[in-house]
């Protein structure tokens, strides 16, 4: 397989594109605050709505917290009845993707299965410094893997010098200047915080809170709105220890996991042919596509029911792809039911079990404790290096996935930190299979 950079340009609108800023625009979507270890049941939307209506103080509080929910720290964990509680309640909600493996494959029945992934957190471990954050090799193989076999992309804010891709859609390119002006203002502001790091994306910038004690995070949290006081055209938000400078222009994960499943079916001369897109170091970030087109469908994948997207992430901007996949659920439960039983579709547009068993696509949500999400299915995430072995000791994360996964792999239990690689492998597993003619 060759490994190539790529850049094409859409000749139709002039307009130059890179997947890579898939993740960079979403809405402000703070998560609200939970002990650590606890499900949330406050709806995003009643806390958006906080948010909006409270002063500077509050707001910053509320970025806060909001990162804090993203990837808790397990500090002072809630009681062991409470936690065990909520996780149960969640894992309902959102069972394993392993254990529900099966339910998947049989709702992907007819139709091309499409792999989305994000990367931090999702392919790599969360780690402190996010220039170090790179996939296992065996990751890395079982990417690969899935890519021979599937049409694969990954949708990363992550910037395009950190990587070689396919360069696609490069929505926001106007506000480059505005952008490195804001990272220059940042670097200076930031700088005396111990632990502080700015991270230039390119079109996203990325301040970074992981290294810096908690009891500063307001300090800093200030001194990031002061700066963005001053850009109207810029808005903020929160990722995992992380808040993130965006234009505002309407892109974000969910419109690139849109706008890729639509490209799908645009003829080949707008895409490369098998094409494997690697770093220089060897580091998987960016778009990848490999042998995507066998079986190339005419028309845009998105409203048809030829694509069944599977999506793994595990942070906010993601939710807005988990978003996306259930609302072409509702679009296609609306039009079936509205037809017949229209008294029916508010009672099958809030059923989970139901929207899967459409079979319009899966998300699936990387994470270790229970999230509030848009996602039908959870996956552990690769290990995350300051609180994973706090986590493994408690007795609710056996409680959460091991009957999950042992009765889907038997004996061959499936460590935590490698459940996404797990579910890939899987997913090529089943592929040779049914190639076989099994
Ligand atoms: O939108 P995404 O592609 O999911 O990017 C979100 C952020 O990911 C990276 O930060 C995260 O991973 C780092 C490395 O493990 C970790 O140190 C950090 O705490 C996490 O938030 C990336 O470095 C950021 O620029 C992205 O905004």
């Amino acid at each position: 397989m060759t490994n190539q950079n790529v850049v094409i340009s859409d000749a139709n609108s002039g307009i130059g594109m890179t997947i890579k800023v898939a993740s960079l625009f979403s809405p402000p979507a703070p998560k609200p605050t939970a002990a650590p270890g606890k499900y949330i049941t406050i709806s995003r939307r009643q806390f958006l709505k906080k948010l909006e209506t409270c002063g500077g103080g509050a707001r910053i509080n509320a970025w806060v917290d909001s990162m804090r929910a993203s990837s808790p720290t397990h500090k002072s964990p809630a009681s062991l009845a409470e936690i065990e509680d909520s996780n149960h309640s969640w894992i309902l909600h959102h069972p394993s993707a392993l254990g529900m493996f099966e339910e998947i494959i049989n709702a992907s029945q007819g139709k091309q299965i499409v792999v989305f992934l994000d990367y931090d957190g999702t392919l790599s471990p969360i780690v402190d410094d996010p220039d170090r954050a790179f996939m296992t090799n065996e990751m890395r193989d079982a990417v690969r893997d899935v890519a021979k076999f599937f049409p694969t992309a990954i949708v990363s804010g992550r910037c395009r010098a950190k990587g070689n891709q396919a360069v696609l859609f490069q929505p926001a390119k106007d506000f480059l200047p505005m952008m490195d002006e804001v990272y220059k203002v940042l670097l200076e502001k930031t700088k005396s915080t111990p632990g502080a790091k700015v991270e230039n994306n390119k079109f996203c910038l990325s301040v970074h809170f992981r290294c810096v004690d908690e009891k500063i995070w307001t300090d800093l949290a200030e001194q990031v709105r002061l700066v963005l006081k001053e850009y109207p055209k810029l808005r903020l938000t929160q990722g995992r220890k992380v808040l993130e400078i965006r234009p505002t222009i309407k892109w974000d994960k969910g419109k690139a996991l849109e706008f890729l499943l639509e490209s799908l079916g645009k003829p080949p001369k707008f895409f490369p042919t098998p094409t494997v897109v690697n770093s220089a170091n060897d580091r998987f970030v960016g778009v990848l596509y490999s042998n995507p087109f066998s079986g190339f469908c005419p028309l845009g994948y998105a409203n048809s029911n030829d694509v069944f997207p599977v999506y793994i992430g595990d942070d906010r901007t993601d939710e807005d792809a988990f978003k996306v996949l259930l609302l072409v659920l509702l679009t296609c439960l609306d039009k079936l039911l509205s037809s017949r039983m229209p008294f029916l579709t508010h009672i099958c547009m809030t059923n989970h079990q139901v929207l899967r068993k459409r079979g319009q696509g899966s998300g699936i949500l990387v994470s270790k404790v229970p999230k509030e999400t848009d996602a039908s299915y959870s996956l552990q995430e690769p290990r995350e290096a300051s609180t994973s072995i706090c986590y493994f000791a408690c007795p609710s994360h056996h409680l959460l996935y091991s009957s999950d996964i042992l009765r889907m792999v038997g004996d061959r239990f499936v460590h935590f930190e490698f459940q996404v690689m797990y579910f890939l492998q899987r997913l090529v597993e089943w592929k040779q299979l049914k190639l076989r003619g099994h």
